[in-house]
């Protein structure tokens, strides 16, 4: 099977109202990776994940992947902020993207127990997914995308809500996910985060891409003024 990637943005403009949200921007996400999108509020962070993700309608410019769109999105997952949490026990959130796959309701239910179990929330399997702690909503939907097996998970600061603790676990599950080939594309504000993560790191401001550089280059020597007054924690003009 031919891999989704590279995927490229070629020239793209996302825009809202006559506003240009984003771009006119040209980036290709090579096959490996975990990338980590950086900027100030409002610079088009998730405005350029959901672009990834075929949730924006594209104006100008191309976006490509390897295969037909159509197909590529269905090898893609994404992972909101707030968890998207379905009226249903937690196994069956979980096995959802399965049962829409066409799998038995008894299939999809244990390839969602196995996901349960490597995110740490077996003896939730049973219980109303509304009633999960905000760390757990995360990891199911964590367990949500990954069962799918994506070529591509893309991930909108998904701690953002998360304490100290759940945030180092699902770190430690997305560290994992990458260990095992797949390729990750997250936005995210904690400085922290991105150098625990980051393998390269798409920086945004204004809706522009200022620098695509692998991590430690970007931490140690950012090239733009922008970036560098970013990561001293100043005002970014
Ligand atoms: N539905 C919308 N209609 C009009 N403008 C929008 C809409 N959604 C986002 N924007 C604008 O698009 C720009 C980029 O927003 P986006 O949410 O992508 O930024 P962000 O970097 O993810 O921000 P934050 O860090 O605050 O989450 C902002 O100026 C925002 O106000």
């Amino acid at each position: 099977m031919v891999a989704i990637y590279p995927i490229n943005l070629d020239g793209v403009e996302v825009r809202r109202s006559g506003k240009c949200l984003l771009g006119p921007l040209d980036l290709t996400l090579a096959p490996e990776g975990f990338t980590i999108v950086m900027g100030p509020n409002g610079a088009g962070k998730s405005t350029l994940l959901k672009t990834l993700h075929g949730m924006e309608r594209v104006r100008g410019g191309t976006r490509t992947w390897a295969v037909p769109e159509t197909e590529a999105l269905k090898r893609q997952a994404f992972v909101f902020q707030t968890p998207v949490v379905m009226r249903r026990t937690v196994l069956d959130n979980v096995a959802y993207p399965l049962t829409l796959r066409g799998l038995s309701k008894r299939e999809a239910q244990a390839a969602a127990q196995g996901w349960l179990s490597v995110v740490g929330l077996s003896k939730a399997a049973a219980q109303r997914a509304s009633d999960l702690s905000g760390g757990e909503r995360q990891k199911m939907a964590l367990a949500r995308a990954l069962i799918t097996e994506p070529e591509v998970l893309l991930l909108d600061e998904p701690c953002a809500n998360l304490d100290g603790q759940a945030t180092r676990e699902i770190e430690s599950l997305l560290l994992d996910a990458h260990k095992n080939g797949m390729r990750i594309v997250m936005a995210t504000h904690d400085h922290g985060q991105a150098r625990r993560l980051a393998s390269e790191v798409l920086f945004l401001h204004k809706g522009k891409l200022l620098e695509q550089t692998p991590a430690p280059q970007f931490f140690e020597t950012p090239q733009t003024p922008e970036a560098k007054a970013f990561i001293a924690g100043d005002i970014v003009a």
